[in-house]
């Protein structure tokens, strides 16, 4: 059951920025860039998007097999994870000001800074081969400094610094330092590992894209399985073989499976081992990376099966990571869509699949291949090119609500753009409602089959333009 009062995780502006490289080709990955969402307790939340958007990185972020650089995270309500480097960069903002307000109050700087400023802009202007030009710029600039100085020199009433307004900057800067590593020193605190923090850490468990690789291949599947209750503390055999027995009866194995080692089983059963590794300790949240990407298809939909029966059952939460809307669809009650780092969708999984605003989303939409041949026939792949947003430095996008419940990465005029697109789209709901009055008749084929397989008529793809009317009209 979700529980929309309970938001067991929720995620704040995340941002977690690999530096890779060194010198001069260092390098900023920024795999999350400032993401936000929920997940409400009970609920299926699926994030998608294509291969490299930073979906894995933001499950091990969570889960904190990485530092984040900024945000938050909080579970059960308690604050588990904190970037610093928000404060960091308010500390270094705050210096800069602090600088230019002291230059402003202080005359004589001011005043040797604009000539200075002058002969950058003229040096900007010069082929910087031209050691001749730039050396005669740089004459003239000391020339008028030293006539500066001189009128300084002579007027120095003229060119006194407010000195009491300086101190009170400054005090307010030291005020605001003193704030920010305070600050630096509580997310300190509740990003460690340690006490609350790994109990509550304990209560999120994850299972991997890769079985193979995620097991280790020295220890049994008994072994393997009972570690998260050993590092809890558990010291107990027959509690442990207990557990582990009944565990793998809930995961579809049987206890004779305990005694062997990972090599010994097929690709969905070593899923079904990582699985029955995380429920033991009873999560409360699941993080699921990719689960059956790795498998075969045939065995695919029993993973898929077995983890949607698990969620019912024992009432558990899931953050269900893939690169595959059509899995997605299936199991999630709400659905993010990522791109490069970024969350530029967010709504339930019903609403994406009906009204998808973001052009990334609808390109993602468009490669699920549709069981009708007609429309396969003619179903054109759309690619998304982020050059269409052709966002301006004042038309920069954030994630607005569009409708409740419905966030969408958009500047302001893509957000004008995106409810006229949602009002039109309500229009045909309206007309499609009211079958009576549609005019099926001047209606393309394509848009009757369209309209009957939403109504789900059975065999639609098969009708002819008169017997589909037919069955519209009923
Ligand atoms: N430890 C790391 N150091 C440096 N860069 C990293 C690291 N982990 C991930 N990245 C980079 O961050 C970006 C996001 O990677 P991530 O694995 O989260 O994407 P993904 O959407 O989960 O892709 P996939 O489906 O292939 O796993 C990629 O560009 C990746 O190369």
């Amino acid at each position: 059951m979700i529980d929309k009062n309970n938001e067991l995780l929720v995620v704040k502006n995340l941002k977690q920025h690999f530096n890779v490289g060194s010198g001069k080709r260092k390098l900023v990955v920024k795999a999350i860039d400032d993401i936000s969402f929920s997940v409400y307790k009970g609920e299926v939340f699926g994030l998608v998007g294509e291969s490299g958007c930073g979906k894995t990185t933001t499950g091990r972020t969570i889960i904190k097999l990485y530092n984040a650089t900024d945000g938050e995270v909080y579970f059960e309500g308690a604050r588990i994870t904190a970037g610093t480097q928000g404060y960091i960069e308010n500390i270094k903002n705050a210096k800069l000001e602090y600088k230019n307000n002291v230059l402003k109050l202080t005359p004589a700087k001011m005043k040797i800074k604009e000539v200075e400023n002058k002969t950058a802009k003229k040096l900007a202007q010069i082929d910087s081969k031209s050691k001749e030009e730039r050396g005669q710029l740089l004459r003239e600039q000391a020339e008028l400094i030293a006539g500066v100085k001189e009128e300084i020199r002579n007027k120095p009433n003229d060119y006194q610094a407010d000195s009491s307004a300086i101190k009170r900057l400054k005090n307010e800067l030291k005020q605001y330092i003193k704030s920010q590593k305070a600050l630096i020193k509580e997310a300190r605190k509740s990003d460690s590992v340690k006490g609350e923090n790994a109990k509550r850490l304990q209560r999120i468990q994850m299972i991997f894209q890769d079985p193979i690789s995620s097991l280790n291949p020295r220890m049994t599947v008994k072994e393997i399985i009972s570690e998260g209750l050993v590092i809890a503390g558990e010291t107990d055999k027959k509690v442990l073989d207990e557990k582990v027995n009944k565990i793998l009866q809930v995961v579809g194995l049987v206890p004779e499976h305990g005694s062997r080692y990972p090599h010994e089983f097929s690709g969905g059963q070593r899923q079904r081992i990582g699985i029955a590794r995380a429920l033991i300790v009873e999560p409360e949240l699941l993080i699921a990376d990719e689960p059956i990407s790795a498998l075969d298809v045939s065995i695919q939909a029993q993973v898929i099966n077995l983890l949607k029966q698990l969620q019912e059952e024992l009432d558990l939460t899931i953050l269900f990571i893939a690169h595959d809307l059509s899995v997605v669809k299936y199991f999630s009650d709400r659905i993010g869509v990522m791109y490069f780092g970024k969350m530029v969708e967010l709504t339930t999984s019903e609403e994406l699949f009906k009204n998808p605003l973001h052009p990334y989303t609808k390109s993602l939409l468009s490669a699920i291949p549709i069981p009708d041949p007609d429309v396969e026939k003619v179903r054109k792949r759309f690619v998304y090119n982020p050059q269409i947003h052709n966002y301006d430095e004042e038309g920069q996008p954030s994630f607005v609500e569009i409708k409740p419940g419905h966030f969408v990465l958009a500047s302001e005029k893509e957000v004008l753009k995106y409810q006229e697109e949602l009002a039109s789209k309500e229009i045909i709901n309206v007309v499609e409602n009211k079958s009576d009055k549609i005019k099926y008749n001047d209606m393309t084929l394509l848009d009757l089959k369209r309209i009957a397989r939403d109504r789900k008529i059975v065999g639609y793809y098969k009708m002819s333009k008169q017997d589909l009317i037919k069955q519209l009209k009923k």
